[in-house]
Formats: C-alpha cells, sequence, structure tokens
C-alpha cells in the first residue's frame, strides 16, 4: 500500500498506459497531469534518450524525488527515420495526432506497402537525487498503413500495423498493446528494479 511512481509526461495516452501497466504491481501512477503548473520540459536533445533524461531529471531536480520520464515516436525507415524525436509536433507546436497521421499518410502515398516499415522507440529515465540516470529502451515493428483502422490508443496508433497481431496498435485492446509495445518493452527492463523507481512505500 503506499506505493507511488512518478512520471514526469502530460501525454494522457502514455499516462493512462502507465497507470494500466503498474496496476498489477499495487502500484499508483501520479503524472505531471495531476499537478498543476507543472513545467515544461523543452525537449532539445536529439535522441529518445537524450530527451527522456533530460525530462526526468528537470522535473526529479524540481521535486526531489525519483521520477521517471519517457520519450518516445516514431521512425519511418522511407523517411529516413522521421517524424523521431519531433514525433508529437511532426505536423504543428499544438501537437495534434490526427494532422500528425494525415502528414505521414501524405508524405508515404506513393511508398508500396513493402517500403512503408517504420518502428516505434520508446526510452524510459529514472532520475534518483544523489544518484546516476538509468536508462531502458524498448522498440516495436511494424508498417504504416494507408489508412486509419482502429480507435484505441493515441498518436500514431491506427495507422501502424503490427505483423505479429494482424491489427493495428489501434484495434488492439490496451492489455493486447501493453504486452508487446515499445513502452512495454522498455518498463520490462525496469522491473527487477521496481524498488529504485518507488516514490512512497509504508
Ligand atoms: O501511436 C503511438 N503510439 C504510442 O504508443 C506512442 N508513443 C509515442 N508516440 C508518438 O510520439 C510522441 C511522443 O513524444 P514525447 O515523448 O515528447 O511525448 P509528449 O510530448 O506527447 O508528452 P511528454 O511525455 O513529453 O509530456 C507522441 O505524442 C506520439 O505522437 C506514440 N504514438
Ligand atoms: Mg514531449
Amino acid at each position: 500500500m503506499g506505493k507511488q511512481v512518478i512520471i514526469a509526461t502530460k501525454n494522457k495516452g502514455k499516462a493512462k498506459e502507465f497507470v494500466s501497466m503498474f496496476s498489477p504491481y499495487g502500484i499508483e501512477v501520479k503524472t505531471l497531469l495531476d499537478i498543476p503548473n507543472a513545467p515544461d520540459v523543452e525537449e532539445t536533445g536529439t535522441t529518445f534518450k537524450e530527451n527522456a533524461i533530460l525530462k526526468a531529471e528537470t522535473i526529479s531536480g524540481e521535486m526531489n524525488t525519483i521520477v521517471i520520464a519517457d520519450d518516445s515516436g516514431l521512425a519511418i525507415d522511407a523517411l529516413e527515420g522521421r517524424p523521431g524525436v519531433y514525433s508529437a509536433r511532426y505536423a504543428g507546436e499544438e501537437k495534434n495526432d490526427e494532422a500528425n497521421m494525415d502528414k505521414v499518410l501524405m508524405e508515404l502515398k506513393d511508398i508500396p506497402g513493402e517500403d512503408r516499415t517504420a518502428r516505434f522507440h520508446c526510452a524510459l529515465a529514472v532520475a534518483v537525487p544523489g544518484e546516476e540516470t538509468i536508462t531502458v529502451e524498448g522498440t516495436c515493428d511494424g508498417h504504416i498503413l494507408f489508412e486509419r483502422q482502429g480507435t484505441n490508443g493515441f498518436g500514431y496508433d491506427p495507422i501502424f500495423f503490427v505483423k505479429e497481431q494482424g491489427k493495428s496498435m489501434a484495434e488492439l485492446s490496451s492489455s493486447e498493446k501493453n504486452k508487446i509495445s515499445h513502452r512495454a518493452k522498455a518498463l520490462q527492463q525496469l522491473k527487477d528494479r521496481i524498488d529504485t523507481i518507488i516514490v512512497k512505500g509504508e
């Protein structure tokens, strides 16, 4: 009882997935959505890992507690890895998932199915006051569809097809996505260090 993790995200889709993934451990998830006036950390890194460290260390420094951050995104081979670290803001500063998907579909409109390979990346950073930051990463392979399929998830999920499941990421239930996703694979690597990432426990 009383176990918590703090995740430095303002993304509702990520927050929901972390709540589901931590609930079997009886760990409550707090995010920046629960903290009024939480600062926006500028994501100036060139890699997912750098940005995850930046977010975790900044918020951990301000709160003086253990903080986890997630930096993630979609890398499309035919676009030389774009949208990459710019996934959230690919079509503009306002972070619009629909506009982002439209932009990707437009850019890939002449690319045939076999050349539409892509992968999701997730870097997690755990900043512990006075200790070295821990990082882990996970990926999930797939390809980009020609149109949206499914309504679950967030971000680019409706246009990302996962071959093993024979479904788009947005057609998977949340429990299915949370078994195979880039985020789940990254988090899996923190499982044996779960005591390191908990902030409160009694
Ligand atoms: O279809 C998707 N399924 C996923 O599972 C997923 N994970 C990440 N993404 C995309 O990558 C951006 C992250 O950018 P990001 O790590 O900077 O997060 P963000 O700015 O949205 O929130 P924050 O955590 O920084 O507060 C997101 O907005 C999405 O566009 C995903 N898309
Ligand atoms: Mg961000």
